[in-house]
């Protein structure tokens, strides 16, 4: 078998790379109903599906109906063999003609995405089925292992078979790693559970060339790309490290790819399932209000298949640019399936937190391919060149390759026919109708261009080495040949030499010398083969040589690995140490921290009191400052009055001092003339106002005063009164002067000579000796001009009136005897009818007049 494929006539590369356009194909796949009354959804025919908008149903809009029409419609009763069938099976077929393809699934949460992709064990989705399918195809046609290598460039270099084995080897025993790999979770669900393999193959695998299957398996997760193969590497210290965002790169062909993603080759089914449920497990999944196990992220599992022409011996891969193949002999076909998550309504799904985010990022994504795809038909179908934002989310920048046109697109739209979804499934229907009018421009397989691989073949071509050793014929030609030549030939064949007769020497001859030639050639070919067994035995002596060295050798092997393990068990020791010191001080740390943030706290808190203190010393010192101030004011002012009543007082005292001498002179006069027989009581002290002077610096006392003449004791009252009238006149507003509450009496100027009595209004009842006996008696309470022309009135401060009189009258008090009549002693001044008659001299200011009383009066 594996003979007869050798020799089969080498196939002339068909891969041209002629495109053909074609529409992106969209299938719908309707979810059984939870409750089949209340549905908003059905299909109509093979291919149409009737959305029904109830009254209020969506928006408060009227009740509408909608078509849409798809590719195929699969209805509540289609199987998950029958969508395969349909949708996928064309699709790993061109898969395994070279041909890159997409397929995603689209639709609201809950609505059956990944149970279409995925499904169970029992009922498989696309994914598993697709696998089968491929390893079903391509079962005889492998390559072996590591053939293929991946050039970390979205490309395959081609390996020699001595390089593929040291990886098996490698790869069947593994070295201890000191780095433990991601921890292993339960088997998943499928591994446990025997499932039920797809039987089906496709057409289109070739003897002529060998395959091999390579999956990787990422995801968008927050708008960042994940590995779900990548190992998570630990540290001793802190554990398991954070997985590391991949990077979007475009390959020669411009075809889309993640940097650095791990690719797994895989040889039969099971070891795809491993690598599948791997990343499965690490896929992030969650309960939401609308799904147990809803995906928060976008899954992209990608199946290359990578096929390379089968060298002559039918078993191996031809290597590039040394069996005489041409560089772009191998193909990479690729199908992506992707896992869309949902678009979600938080008011339904009830996300809260991280939850929330990640359904944001989810809308985000699902919008921008959204918008995409708008953009792109718009720009098909209108012919404007607007530019589709594929960079918006790293999803659609994975897309833009197949979007761009390399490779065919099928979208399955998942829709869940509950009536309370209609708004969602609205949305839903639209897109999936528009994405239909987008074209593709599909490229048909081709052979990728790789590079001549870095170690090409590690062994020398032994045939050719042969043939120059003995001489054969190895020219390229011969080797181009379709016939292969044998190694071991001793020359053309022998010609038809039949002896017809015995005397038929030129036979004979011609016999020996083809004979001759060939023996030659046998002997060359024995001599080259000793020579090649002798150089083979000197390097067997030359190994065995080596060998000796071995135990000694192992020897130094085994003490190494010894140090090694106690190294390994001091490292883990330290290690622990050291662990144990990291978290003392991430404890002493804490700690420091806490007080350093008391600290901070308690410094704040002095702060604060301080401030308070410099604020209430500032408050306290403006308030003595002010106190000062006022006080020095009121000191002021105390002294200013008190100036002013020493003025008062001393002007008073002057007054009083004149009138004293007045009086005294006027005793004097009287005791010269008469001996009184009373002794006259000292005249009684006139109270005056007068308007205080308007203030000035305190002046020293005066020189002691000479003895006043009545004239000029007269004169200086006269300039007194004058002085004060004047300064009354200069100073607007006089002090009244104060109340006197004693009883008032003035005598009126009229010819009638009226006695004015002047009571005080709530008529203070005096009781005095002094009470005269007048006949003609009036009584007011409050003064008017019209009662007297001797003098002024003036208002008090207490609301009454103060008279200031032009005379002044002496009183003085007799002695009341005992019981007798009491006789006034004959005064000079008192003469009948002209008492008071030198008042103008003798006094011009007075407060309390009284008429002079007479002795009889009194
Ligand atoms: N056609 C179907 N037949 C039977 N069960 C189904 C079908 N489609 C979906 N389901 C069930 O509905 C539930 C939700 O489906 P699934 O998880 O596939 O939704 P999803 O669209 O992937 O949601 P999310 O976007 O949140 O990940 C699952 O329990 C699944 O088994």
């Amino acid at each position: 078998m594996k003979g007869q494929r050798g020799k089969t006539p080498r196939k002339k590369f068909a891969f041209t790379g002629t495109s053909v356009i074609e529409p992106v194909e969209v299938y719908c796949r309707i979810k059984p109903a939870d409750d089949s009354n209340n549905v908003c959804l059905k299909s109509v025919g093979d291919n149409q599906v009737q959305l029904m908008i109830p009254a209020d149903g969506y928006r408060n809009a009227q009740p509408r109906e909608f078509l849409y029409t798809f590719q195929q419609v699969f209805d509540e009763t289609s199987t998950q063999k029958d969508i395969f069938d349909v949708v996928s099976l064309p699709l790993v077929e061109d898969l395994i003609a070279g041909r890159n393809t997409l397929l995603f699934t689209y639709g609201v949460t809950g609505s059956g995405k990944t149970y279409t992709m995925t499904g169970t064990p029992v009922d498989q989705g696309i994914l598993p089925r697709c696998l089968d399918v491929v390893f079903n195809t391509i079962e005889h046609h492998q390559a072996k292992k590591y053939v293929f290598e991946p050039n970390n460039q979205n490309g395959f270099r081609v390996q020699s078979e001595a390089d593929a084995m040291a990886k098996l080897q490698a790869d069947i025993m593994p070295c201890p790693s000191v780095v433990p790999k991601t921890p292993k979770k339960d088997k998943c669900e499928f591994l446990k559970n025997p499932r039920l393999r797809d039987k089906s193959k496709v057409e289109g695998v070739s003897n002529q060339f060998l395959y091999s299957v390579f999956v990787s398996y990422v995801e968008v997760y927050n708008n960042a790309v994940y590995d779900l193969l990548e190992e998570l590497t630990s540290d001793p210290i802190i554990g398991y490290k954070a997985q590391q965002t991949k990077t979007i790169r475009e390959d020669s062909s411009k075809m889309m790819y993640i940097h650095e993603c791990k690719e797994v080759e895989v040889k039969n089914p099971d070891e795809a399932f491993h690598v599948i449920y791997q990343g499965q497990n690490r896929r992030r999944v969650a309960r939401t209000a609308l799904n147990e196990s809803s995906s928060r992220s976008h899954s992209v599992f990608n199946i290359r298949i990578v096929q390379g022409p089968v060298d002559q011996s039918g078993e191996e891969v031809m290597h590039v640019g040394i069996d005489g193949v041409e560089a772009n002999s191998i193909c990479v076909g690729q199908l992506s399936l992707v896992d869309l998550a949902g678009s979600e309504r938080t008011v339904r799904t009830k996300n809260m937190g991280e939850q929330l985010r990640e359904a944001s990022n989810i809308n985000n994504t699902l919008m921008t391919l959204r918008n995409c795809i708008d953009i792109l038909r718009e720009n098909q179908k209108f012919g404007s060149s607007r530019i589709v934002p594929y960079r918006d989310s790293k999803l659609t920048h994975l897309f833009k390759s197949y979007l761009e046109g390399d490779g065919k697109i099928r979208m399955v739209v998942c829709v869940n026919p509950a009536a309370n979804e209609v708004g969602e499934t609205l949305h839903v229907m639209k897109f999936a109708e528009i994405t239909q009018e987008v074209t593709i421009q599909r490229i048909e397989g081709r052979f990728q261009e790789v590079p001549e691989t870095p170690n090409g073949r590690l062994y020398p071509n032994l045939e050719e080495e042969f043939r120059s050793d003995t001489g054969s014929d190895c020219t390229s030609s011969s080797r181009s040949t379709t016939v292969p030549v044998p190694l071991y030939d001793l020359g053309p064949q022998f010609p038809n030499m039949e002896l017809v007769h015995p005397s038929d020497d030129s036979t004979l001859k011609e016999l020996h010398r083809f004979l001759g030639i060939r023996l030659e050639k046998r002997q060359r070919c024995v001599e080259v083969a000793r020579q090649k067994c002798d150089d083979f035995r000197s390097l067997l002596l030359k190994v065995e040589k080596e060998n000796s060295y071995l135990p000694v050798l192992e020897k130094e092997v085994f003490n190494l690995r010894r140090e090694n393990t106690n190294l390994k068990q001091d490292n883990l020791n330290i290690n622990k140490e050291l662990k144990e010191l990291q978290q003392e001080l991430r404890a002493i740390n804490s700690k420091l921290r806490s007080s350093e943030r008391q600290l901070q706290e308690k410094n704040s808190l002095i702060r604060e009191a301080r401030d308070e203190k410099c604020q209430l010393k500032s408050d306290y010192e403006t308030r003595i400052q002010q106190n000062e101030q006022k006080f020095r004011q009121q000191e002021y002012d105390r002294q200013k009055l008190e100036y002013k009543c020493r003025t008062y007082l001393q002007e008073k005292d002057r007054k009083l001092n004149i009138l004293k001498n007045l009086v005294n002179e006027h005793s004097s006069e009287s005791s010269t003339s008469t001996t009184p027989s009373v002794t006259p009581k000292p005249a009684r002290k006139l109270r005056t106002f007068t308007t205080p002077a308007p203030y000035t610096a305190p002046r020293p006392d005066p020189a002691p005063r000479k003895p006043v003449t009545r004239l000029a004791a007269a004169r200086s009252l006269h300039n007194l009164d004058q002085v004060s009238s004047s300064s009354s006149k200069k100073d607007p507003a006089p002090p009244p002067p104060p109340p006197n509450p004693r009883h008032r009496r003035s005598k009126s100027s009229s010819a009638a000579e009226t006695w004015l009595e002047h009571k005080s209004q709530d008529h203070e009842e005096l009781g005095t000796l002094f009470q005269p006996k007048l006949k003609k008696k009036r009584s007011v309470t409050k003064l008017t001009e019209k009662d007297t022309k001797e003098g002024n009135v003036l208002p008090t401060a207490t609301g009454g009136c103060t008279m200031v009189f032009n005379e002044v009258e002496m009183v003085r008090r007799g002695n009341p005897g005992n019981g007798k009549k009491r006789h006034s002693p004959p005064n000079q001044h008192t003469r009948p009818g002209s008492d008071w008659t030198d008042t103008d001299v003798r006094c011009g200011y007075a407060i309390d007049g009284h008429k002079r009383p007479k002795p009889s009066q009194i």
